[in-house]
């Protein structure tokens, strides 16, 4: 039996679609369903196995992507969303009937990556959302049960499927963050 680690990656995913204008995410709940609006592409869509995102029933990963937060907007059920860490520099809001986090949120104007919002876009039955590009936080899955014994396999599935695996985020956005944190330490007084 193949290795299953996220519905929307054990087959092959969804290719980015080019000028895909965005769509809705809806929460799981059939009534009073949380909506949002992303009003563009996201970016930088990747496998994350750290224990904090939210996973779909069974999941090994989460799938997770970024959107500027000016193009976020929850349009239906606002009410119904809860921050589940408000300690976590990523305030994940979620829907606090059907416990799926709409999208996550940094406040901290210090933070690398202020100004993005991170979502899911297997809420959206829309198609075309970017496609992930690599696995980060592999190693944390150990911290939700997964044996030690299957890191070997599960990196050789996620290699297959053309998501390198990183412990932390991938280069780009690790130089990206350490980029930001030199700027900060270097700015004129
Ligand atoms: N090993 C930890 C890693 C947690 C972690 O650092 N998650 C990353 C990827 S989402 C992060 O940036 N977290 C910031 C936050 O949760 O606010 C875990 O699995 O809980
Ligand atoms: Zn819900
Ligand atoms: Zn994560």
């Amino acid at each position: 039996m193949s290795i299953k680690l996220h519905p929307s990656i054990d087959n092959g995913f969804i290719a980015t679609k080019e000028n895909f204008v965005g769509g809705v995410l809806s929460c799981k709940c059939d009534t009073n369903t949380v909506r949002v609006k992303l009003s563009g592409q996201t970016a930088h869509n990747h496998a994350c196995g750290c224990s904090k995102c939210w996973k779909p029933e069974g999941a090994v990963f989460s799938q997770i992507a970024v959107i500027s937060r000016d193009n976020v907007e929850v349009i239906a059920n606002a009410d119904k969303l809860v921050v589940v860490d408000q300690n976590a520099a990523i305030k994940r809001h979620a829907c606090k009937e059907c416990g799926v986090h709409m999208y996550g949120r940094i406040e901290d104007t210090n933070h690398p990556f202020h100004g993005l919002d991170f979502v899911h876009t297997e809420l959206s039955t829309d198609e075309g959302w970017s496609a992930p590009e690599f696995a980060a936080f592999v190693s944390s899955i150990i911290e939700t049960g997964t044996d030690p014994k299957d890191m070997d396999a599960i990196r050789a599935r996620l290699n297959e499927l053309g998501l390198k695996p990183y412990d932390c985020l991938s280069p780009t956005l690790m130089d990206a963050i350490a980029t930001h944190v030199y700027a900060q330490n270097h700015k004129s007084a």
